[in-house]
């Protein structure tokens, strides 16, 4: 959660630097609704760290420290806590009146019956039963509020409280109470997880990883629909920008299927490219794209723009490096049945550019249907676009290249660690380029990575410049060196 608004709050920053900066502040919407969106998958998916109101009530037994093996029997335990007695013609009502300060567990009944001394039911008592409240709240008959004293006059219940003995097992425990008891004290035990279908999918902390087996079983335990819990045991750096992961707990079922903006994805995640915090951005995309536009996505991976942008009614050329991803990308172009709007390719990026789209983009140029690039490997794309520098050789009729609308739309991904980041963005696409993008491109803030990285989208038309190569590039450039200043614009206004 806090890296979301740490990231904002360096937006902010940006802005009050540049308030020139139209798009930026155009995004700021968007950002912030993005970053809200990411406090919200956060505060779902952390296991631990969340304020939680009655921790207090659990004080997990000391043998349960230091635990690697997940014993569930050994979490029981017997806390006292408030209770009410209602008459149960009334018990229903009185029960909703008092619903916000009743006990709240998973798993547990709050209206219990009453028992006598014995602990056996006493059938004495049957008109009664105990609606059991959360201590927090309740401590003493006084501690109600007006609303629930006068629902309780209103109903006849006497404001009275009792003690009720009441038995904690690890099914009524949260995820981050059982980790607190067991993992070392005063060590931090925050672990979100990503969710991907049937697994979830973590980065344990070194301190953390001689207890990953037990971690995993009690989030699938814990979490509906996991039967997969998996570690990273590497930064997110191979080629194919997939994880190395082991399995801590469940099933080793690597193929999840996951649904994104109401499309299907199935694919092996051990060996493919997927981040569930992309979805917003490949709606983004995806809502700029007309029927009959024609895509390329040039490292598609298993198809997140290129399906739904098919869906669309384009047109789509979808390539990616790794075999897997192009199996996958083939797989779910079936089973989304778009299988007759995409061409799917398996090639390196650059050799993609200067093969297949070379082919293609003079007829598409020569069309009025707008053509979309799309370059999400945002590691490495911003270089990869020294591949469209006379692309297409001489400029064979200015009067047909010159139809700006049929000029490519680019939408380049890339991380930056600078404090200025769409400046940083934009510099590096002008240096592949070796062409001024001032004015000429929009920058969009996909995400805030980590602490102080980015992810960024510039969007521009692809010069005329660029692709023919009888305009001298490489002496714009050194003739106007990059500005220093800001230079973007959004191309909407
Ligand atoms: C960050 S992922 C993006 C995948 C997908 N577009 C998405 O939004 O989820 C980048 C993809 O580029 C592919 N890739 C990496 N290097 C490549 C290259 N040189 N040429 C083509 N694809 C490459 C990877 O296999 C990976 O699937």
């Amino acid at each position: 959660m806090a890296a979301g608004w740490r990231g904002s709050g360096r937006l902010l920053f940006l802005l009050q630097k540049h308030p020139s900066c139209v798009s930026l502040s155009q995004n700021l919407n968007q950002f912030a609704r993005i970053s809200f969106k990411f406090s919200t998958i956060h505060s779902q998916e952390a296991m631990t760290d969340q304020p939680q109101s009655d921790l207090g009530l659990y004080k997990p037994p000391q043998t349960v420290r230091g635990m690697t093996e997940l014993d569930r029997a050994a979490f029981s335990q017997t806390v006292s806590v408030p209770a009410i007695r209602i008459q149960t013609s009334v018990l229903n009502k009185v029960v909703k009146s008092l619903k916000k300060v009743a006990l709240q567990r998973p798993g547990l009944k709050r209206v219990v019956e009453e028992h006598n001394e014995d602990g056996n039911k006493d059938s004495s008592k049957g008109e009664h039963r105990l609606l059991l409240l959360d201590p927090n709240s309740i401590t003493s008959a006084d501690s109600f509020g007006s609303e629930e004293s006068d629902a309780l006059k209103a109903y006849g219940v006497p404001q009275e409280i009792q003690k009720y003995e009441l038995k904690l097992t690890y099914e009524n425990l949260k995820s981050e109470e059982i980790l607190r008891a067991v993992l070392p004290e005063g060590q931090d035990v925050t672990s979100g997880f990503s969710r991907v279908g049937h697994i979830a999918h973590m980065n344990l902390r070194d301190h953390q990883l001689p207890y990953g087996k037990l971690i995993g079983q009690v989030i699938i335990d814990k979490n509906p629909g996991v039967t997969c819990v998996v570690n990273k045991t590497n930064t997110i750096d191979s080629t194919y920008r997939n994880f190395q992961m082991e399995v801590l707990a469940g099933e080793s079922n690597m193929v999840a299927k996951v649904r994104e903006n109401g499309v299907f994805y199935e694919f092996d995640f051990s060996r493919v490219y997927w981040n569930p915090r992309l979805s917003t951005e490949h709606e983004r995309i995806v809502s700029l794209l007309q029927r009959g536009d024609t895509v390329v996505d040039i490292f598609a991976g298993v198809g997140p723009f290129a399906i739904p942008a098919a869906r669309r009614g384009c047109e789509v050329l979808a390539n990616d490096l790794n075999p897997e991803s192009f199996r996958w990308l083939q797989h779910n172009t079936k089973l989304n049945k778009v299988d007759n709007k995409i061409t799917s390719f398996n090639m390196d990026g650059r050799d993609f550019i200067r093969g297949p789209v070379r082919e293609r983009l003079p007829a598409l140029m020569k069309g009025t249907q707008k053509i979309h690039m799309v370059m999400n490997l945002p590691a490495l794309a911003l270089e990869f676009l020294d591949a469209f520098r006379n692309l297409l050789g001489p400029e064979p009729d200015q009067s047909v290249s010159c139809q700006k609308n049929n000029l490519p739309q680019m939408h380049c991904y890339g991380f930056s660690k600078e404090d200025d980041a769409q400046r940083d963005v934009v510099e590096r696409a002008e240096a592949s380029l070796k062409i001024s993008l001032q004015g000429q491109c929009s920058v969009h803030l996909v995400r805030n990575v980590a602490p102080n990285k980015e992810m960024m989208c510039v969007s521009f038309t692809l010069p005329r410049e660029v692709l023919y190569s009888t305009h001298t590039l490489d002496k714009d450039i050194s003739e106007e060196p990059c500005p220093k200043k800001q230079k973007c614009e959004d191309l909407t206004d």
